[in-house]
This record gives C-alpha cells, structure tokens and sequence, in this order.
C-alpha cells in the first residue's frame, strides 16, 4: 500500500466507528487475557509452594508434554495456529519454572 497517512480526520467515518468496535472488542479480550493469566500465575505459585515442601522439582517434562499436546489440539480446532499456541504455552511455563526456581531457593 502507498497510502500511509495515520491521520483520523482523513478517514472514513464508517472505517472508523468499524476499527472502533473492532478495538473496544480486542481491548476486553486483552484485558481478559490478563485476568486469566494472572489467576493461572496465582495456581502455579501455589503448586510452587507445594513443590518446595515437598522437595519436587521445578519442572515436570511429562506433564508439559501432555498440556501442549492438549493446547495444540484445542488450538487446532479452534482454528488457531498450533505452532504458536505451543510457543505461547513454552513462553508461559518458562516463567512458571522460574519461579518455582525462586521459591525453592527460598526454602533452602
Ligand atoms: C505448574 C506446574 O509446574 C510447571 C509448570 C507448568 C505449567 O505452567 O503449566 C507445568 C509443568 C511444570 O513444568 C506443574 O507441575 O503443574
């Protein structure tokens, strides 16, 4: 495209009030997004805890293979890439690790 203007007043009314609704949409998801993370980092900081005083590892291979295979299924059908629900779902547990890394230092 050659047209790169970003300027509001040059654009269409009815393009705005549809990339309007569009992003008042992707704004709750976004928002959701981040609630819901932030309740599965409250579980996984608790199963941290747990971990710690039951001298358990960090991390369970097994268990992460069985939830990306899950995710890429899931993903699948909702017609999604699988490839980036799995790199979503690695980038997600890597933190989880981390922290669970933390909270065991913590306890020795
Ligand atoms: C949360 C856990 O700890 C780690 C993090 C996981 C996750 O974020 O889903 C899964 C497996 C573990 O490597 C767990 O063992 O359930």
């Amino acid at each position: 495209m050659s047209d790169t203007r970003n300027d509001s007043s040059e654009i269409d009314p009815a393009v705005r009030a549809e990339l309007t609704r569009l992003r008042e949409s992707i704004d709750n998801i976004d928002a959701a997004v981040v609630h819901m993370l932030a309740e599965r980092f409250k579980c996984t900081q608790q199963v941290g805890v747990l971990k710690a005083e039951h001298q358990l590892p960090p991390a369970d291979p097994a268990r992460e293979a069985r939830q990306i295979a899950r995710l890429r299924e899931l993903a699948e059908s909702a017609r999604l890439d699988p490839a980036f629900a799995e790199k979503l779902l690695n980038f997600i547990i890597a933190e989880v690790i981390r922290h669970h890394e933390t909270i065991a230092d913590g306890a020795r």
